[in-house]
């Protein structure tokens, strides 16, 4: 069971690196990783389970926050629509993107980031992700709003990029050009 002493914070070298492209299909041991850090998003968000085990609550992981500099992620929450998305994937990819961006007001947070970093994250309002899935299929998402914002956020991972690298550090509340307001 992944708990939080397996996540890596800012500072170690892993979060800053290019990860590499898992071999398709993906291997048994790929695929255990793979579904404990969907484990972990599912756990994160249950009250008694967070509480026990003192876990942090997050709805998206990328493994280099795990230190397996390999381009995998996992993604649990519904959105503003109450639609599900709980998905682990392999190898994902931004094949297209909107113009327009869009942030949350409320800034971002992230597992391997112990510490508020006010500002706002500009991201592609609406991306189209391609990847492989826990079974082994290609899966395309067009996704946009909050959707669009985890998955840009843990394919960053995937690139070692920060959330805090998107902060304008002259002004970080300076409303972003071309960009619509999450709340
Ligand atoms: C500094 N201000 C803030 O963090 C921030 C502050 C307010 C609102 C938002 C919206 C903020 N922003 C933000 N809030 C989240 N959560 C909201 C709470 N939630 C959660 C919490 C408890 C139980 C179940 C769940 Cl579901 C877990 C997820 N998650 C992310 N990110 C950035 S994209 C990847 C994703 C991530 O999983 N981070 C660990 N950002
Ligand atoms: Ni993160």
């Amino acid at each position: 069971m992944i708990t939080m002493k397996d996540i890596i914070r800012e500072g170690d070298p892993i979060l800053r690196e290019v990860a590499s492209e898992v071999d398709l299909p993906p291997s048994e041991e790929n695929k255990e990783t793979l579904e404990e850090m969907l484990q972990y998003l599912k756990n994160s968000q249950d009250e008694q389970i967070c509480d026990r085990y003192n876990l942090r609550p997050g709805v998206g992981l990328a493994a280099p926050q795990i230190g397996l500099s390999k381009r995998m992620l996992a993604v649990h929450f519904t959105d503003f629509n109450e639609k599900l998305y709980s998905y682990g994937l392999f190898n994902p990819r931004i094949v297209s993107h909107s113009v327009e961006k869009a942030y949350l007001t409320s800034g971002e947070g992230c597992l391997s980031v112990d510490r508020e970093v006010p500002g706002y994250v500009p991201r592609y309002a609406r991306v189209t992700i391609k990847a492989t899935d826990l079974e082994g299929n290609e899966v395309k998402l067009r996704l946009r709003d909050f959707a669009a914002i985890v998955f840009q956020h843990e394919i960053d991972h995937l690139n070692g990029v920060m959330f805090y690298d998107h902060i304008d550090p002259d002004n970080p509340f300076k409303e972003p050009e071309n960009a619509k307001p999450l709340d």
